[in-house]
């Protein structure tokens, strides 16, 4: 078993740090673990964002346990060399194209959402997230417009994207409630008719899962409104990746949801995926001690279960996360004053107490 470890900038090698003291205390047996730089720090080091060696690291595991890029101190580099571009290269490299976040109310934190306790209760979704194409991997440049420079980006889904994506949502849906809403801006874009007509045609092969459409400004109203009535949630790159921060709010805090990013690859073990916390690099916090590793933590526990067929563990992991946050340990971005380190502590000791 062998895994890449991708601890990237700010809080990312914090929260990454208590990933793997959690991985330590199960003492899984031939287990090689291999760590690479990549982001601001990777720019810094070797004047690359995503270096060939961390890449080629990357493709000869069999999971990616990745923490978050971004540093402000290369936000004004060109593109290229920015370190999202080594988040984003990954992803289309190794053909990650189903990023898969769940969102579900943890018993205790009801009080901690922004909304009212009973519909932060009654969270249980996950959303599927198309992962390589979208306005983020479309062309895009600056030109000269009448009204200066104007900068532009194409947003754009074919049908064998939309196709491998949706197949990926309904059989998500198959395993759950079975109910799949497809999120979309169809009364506008041309990218989202084509999404939507694809979708629908994919629907016949699952009859048993129940499809409606929802348009993203409605979605993102109802995600407040009655967050309890939605159970897989099919989007594209940028919707998806709005909706599920805002999904976090929702169940209490972005330190809570875990991701994976999975392609077609499977290995001995599993699936090849790369596993990372939705937030990112945080930099307002980076360094005090206050992220929440939770997410990274829970990031862990869906590692071992879709690549290295863990799911024991994997469901210990998430046991001794819920009984942590049930106790009173909780961080400052619920409210509480432990740190990142004895959140990471307070995991292992429920999880010993568990495994
Ligand atoms: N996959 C990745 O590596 C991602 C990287 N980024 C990058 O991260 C940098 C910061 O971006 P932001 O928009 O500020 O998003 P962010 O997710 O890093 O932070 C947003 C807010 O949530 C808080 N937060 C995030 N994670 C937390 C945790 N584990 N515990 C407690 N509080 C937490 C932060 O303190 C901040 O106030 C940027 O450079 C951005 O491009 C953003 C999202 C994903
Ligand atoms: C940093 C971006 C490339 C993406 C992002 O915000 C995310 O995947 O959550
Ligand atoms: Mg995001």
């Amino acid at each position: 078993m062998k895994i890449a470890v991708l601890p990237g900038d700010g809080i990312g090698p914090e929260v990454t740090r208590e990933s793997l003291k959690v991985l330590d205390a199960l003492s899984l047996p031939q287990l090689t673990l291999f760590e690479g730089d990549v982001g601001g720090i990777a720019y810094k080091r070797h004047g690359h964002p995503l270096p060939s060696e961390t890449l080629d690291m990357a493709r000869a595991a069999d999971a990616v346990l990745f923490g978050a890029v971004g540093d402000p101190e290369c936000d004004s580099l060109p593109r290229q060399h920015r370190p999202e571009q080594a988040i984003l290269g990954l992803r289309s490299e190794l053909g990650l194209f189903a990023n898969l976040r769940p969102a579900a109310g943890f018993p205790g934190l009801e009080d901690l959402s922004p909304l009212k306790p009973e519909l932060a209760r009654g969270i249980d979704l996950l959303v599927v997230r198309e992962l390589n194409g979208d306005v983020y991997f479309g062309e895009k440049g600056e030109r000269e417009s009448a009204g200066g420079r104007e900068g532009w980006d194409a947003m754009s889904y074919n049908e064998a994207e939309v196709e491998r994506i949706a197949h990926t949502a309904f059989r998500a849906a198959r395993k759950r409630r079975k109910k799949l809403t497809s999120v979309d801006k169809a009364n506008v874009l041309e990218t989202s008719r084509v999404w939507r007509e694809v979708v629908v045609q994919i629907a016949d092969q699952y009859p048993d899962v129940e499809l409606d459409h929802m348009y993203v400004d409605n979605a993102a109203m109802q995600l407040v409104r009655s967050p309890g009535q939605f159970d897989v949630i099919l989007t594209g790159n940028l919707f998806g990746d709005i909706l599920s921060d805002q999904a976090s709010a929702c169940v209490g805090s972005i330190g809570l949801l875990a991701s994976a990013s999975l392609g077609e690859r499977q290995t001995d073990l599993g699936t090849f995926g790369l596993y990372e916390p939705i937030h990112g690099s945080a930099p307002d916090i980076a360094g005090q001690g206050k992220a929440n590793p939770v997410a990274a933590i829970l990031s862990l526990a869906m590692l071992l279960r879709h690549s290295l067929g863990r799911e024991t563990e994997a469901g210990q992991i998430e046991r001794a996360v819920a009984n942590t946050l049930t106790g009173d340990i909780r961080g400052a971005d619920l409210g509480g004053t432990a740190t990142t380190q004895e959140i990471g502590d307070a995991v292992i000791g429920n999880l010993k107490s568990i495994a």
